[in-house]
């Protein structure tokens, strides 16, 4: 088998996991979107950086990207003798926008692209698996691969997912500082009631409609008793927006693990605290695709 002589460019959206109820089930892709170009070269490793964590992403062999395109290659049997990567990020890290799901997905994707019949050797199941593997939990990667609204879940150890097309606008609220997943992560109780689960299983499902035929639901819809309150302490501003708009009447949640907050309407960036950044966004039809 063989390396393709050519460079490759990727674009991975950023990506809204649970959208309120929907912890570690949604994912909405976002048209905010990292762009990534590998080439098989020489020898040796090369990173080059530009944009959203340039200041702190390591250059060497622990850099995300290239762990996720290391573990895609070792599943397609190639070792590249050598890669160049030139990343343009725009996805802002650790905010809960998804940035380690692109990174992943853009990593699996590229290295497929670059072996010569990688696509028939690791199939779509198989680029889901591995990034849900890599990051953890499915419903990042999966709307980031599919684009679009994803619902995804865990069969056995299977990961599983299905894509939605919806058409919504959203405004995401970017606060300075970042919270890890791993650190919102572990503020989760180990255990909840019978009564709160069985209230997102009801929003959860209510949402999709919602989002599909009637936005008149979403305040509802996006109502979550599992996760925001349990992390509100370690993002007090980000707790304090997403009060200030639900009872405004705004549809708002908690980004993914946080710390920025998602409204599913345009023109509210005025309610920004000083410092935070407003992105006014749709829907990503789009998933992690090759361009050019
Ligand atoms: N493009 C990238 N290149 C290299 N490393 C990245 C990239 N994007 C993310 N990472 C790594 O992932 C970390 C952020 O991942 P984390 O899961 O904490 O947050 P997130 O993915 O931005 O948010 P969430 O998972 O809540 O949506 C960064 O600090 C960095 O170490
Ligand atoms: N479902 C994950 C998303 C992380 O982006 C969580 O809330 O921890």
């Amino acid at each position: 088998m063989s390396f393709v002589q050519h460079p490759v460019t990727v674009q991975a959206p950023a990506t809204s996991a649970n959208l309120g109820p929907g912890f570690d089930a949604l994912g909405l892709a976002l048209t905010l979107r990292d762009t990534v170009t590998a080439e098989v070269a020489g020898e040796g490793l090369t990173i080059d950086v530009r944009g959203e964590g340039a200041q702190d992403v390591p250059r060497d062999a622990s850099h995300l990207l290239y762990r996720a395109m290391s573990s895609a290659f070792d599943l397609l049997g190639e070792t590249p003798p050598g890669l160049r990567l030139t990343c343009e990020n725009v996805i802002p890290h650790g905010r809960g926008l998804g940035s380690s799901a692109a990174a992943i997905s853009a990593g699996i994707v590229l290295a497929r692209a670059l072996v010569e019949g990688g696509h028939d050797r690791l199939d779509d199941r198989a680029v889901l698996q591995l990034a849900t593997d890599l990051e953890g939990h499915p419903d990042n990667v999966a709307a980031a691969l599919s684009g679009g609204l994803a619902i995804a879940w865990i069969d056995g150890a299977a990961a599983e997912a299905v894509r939605l097309d919806v058409d919504v606008d959203v405004t995401v609220f970017v606060p300075q500082e970042p919270v890890p997943t791993h650190t919102a992560r572990g503020l989760l109780p180990s255990e909840v009631s019978h009564a709160d689960a069985a209230f997102n299983v009801g929003r959860a499902a209510l949402l999709i409609a919602a989002l599909r035929d009637d936005p008149s639901r979403l305040i509802s819809a996006t109502e979550d008793r599992l996760h925001q309150s349990f992390r509100a302490d370690a993002m007090p501003g980000s707790y304090k927006l997403l009060r200030q708009l639900r009872v405004e009447g705004i549809p708002a949640v908690i980004s993914g693990a946080g710390p920025s907050v998602l409204a599913f309407t345009h023109g509210i960036g005025d309610a920004a605290p000083d410092g935070w950044s407003v992105h006014e966004l749709g829907v990503s039809k789009l998933g992690t695709h090759i361009v050019g």
